[in-house]
């Protein structure tokens, strides 16, 4: 069976993130307000703005870094504010940086990234990386890798146990044109299997386009 087909074919039984009248200011300028969505497993949001528009600011304040001007982010139906101890095993957040130490190996930097959620061992490590066309890297200290090479380093953990919801700031960065697909691809089938997307991205998906969502910050509203 397809992706796509299976995407279809999935149940809707949870909302895993809705944000309410979400509103946010940055340095006294109001970027967007009033903006109402949710998010349930098998889905993908593409959140799209021009430069400055806001999309980090909004996954930011979904991922709970930092707080809206006004309404409400609901993570499993509770507000966020009150599940700050737990958000590490909620949602997993990868920012537009590869967010990876330059003295670790990449090795080193899974095994401390992977323990926020529910660790993993060895061998799931050295099989992420593998996916992520790194094996023979596993050891290196990151900062003598190149840019694709870190950034691919930080996607890894998307090839490990984690959380069902991955906020995803501009993943595309510094990809070749096989990781961009490999990713694309990769996405679709955790939310096929159960998982959910969000992400902000100035790179067209090469995805059919009835398979995600998009929310634009210029019209307010997701379609
Ligand atoms: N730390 C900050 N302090 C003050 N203002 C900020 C800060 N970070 C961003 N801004 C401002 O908030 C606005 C939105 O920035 P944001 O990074 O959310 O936009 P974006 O849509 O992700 O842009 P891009 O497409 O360029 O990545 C910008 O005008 C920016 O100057």
């Amino acid at each position: 069976m397809g992706e796509l087909s299976k995407l279809a074919r999935y149940r809707v039984t949870e909302t895993l993130l809705e944000a309410r009248d979400l509103a946010c200011e940055r340095d006294l300028r109001l970027l967007f307000a009033q903006l109402n969505f949710a998010v349930q497993p098998g889905e993908l949001l593409q959140v799209l703005g021009p430069n400055g528009s806001g999309k980090t600011s909004l996954l930011r304040i979904l991922a709970g870094l930092m707080p809206a001007a006004g309404g409400q982010v609901l993570l499993n139906g509770r507000a966020i504010e009150t599940q700050r101890s737990e958000l590490a095993r909620q949602l997993l957040w990868l920012g537009h940086a590869p967010g990876i130490k330059g003295l670790l190996s990449a090795e080193e930097n899974l095994g401390w990234l992977t323990a926020l959620h529910e660790g993993a061992s060895r061998e799931q490590i050295w099989q992420a990386l593998a996916a992520v066309g790194l094996r023979g890297f596993e050891d290196v200290p990151c900062h003598t890798l190149s840019a694709g090479q870190q950034r691919r380093v930080g996607l890894a953990r998307l090839h490990l146990p984690g959380p069902k919801l991955w906020i995803l700031d501009e993943p595309f960065t510094a990809l070749d044109v096989q990781a961009v697909a490999a990713l694309e691809q990769h996405l679709q089938q955790h939310c096929a299997h159960g998982g959910a997307v969000i992400l902000t991205t100035h790179h067209p998906l090469a995805l059919p386009a009835d398979s995600y969502r998009r929310l634009d910050l210029t019209q307010g509203a997701a379609c």
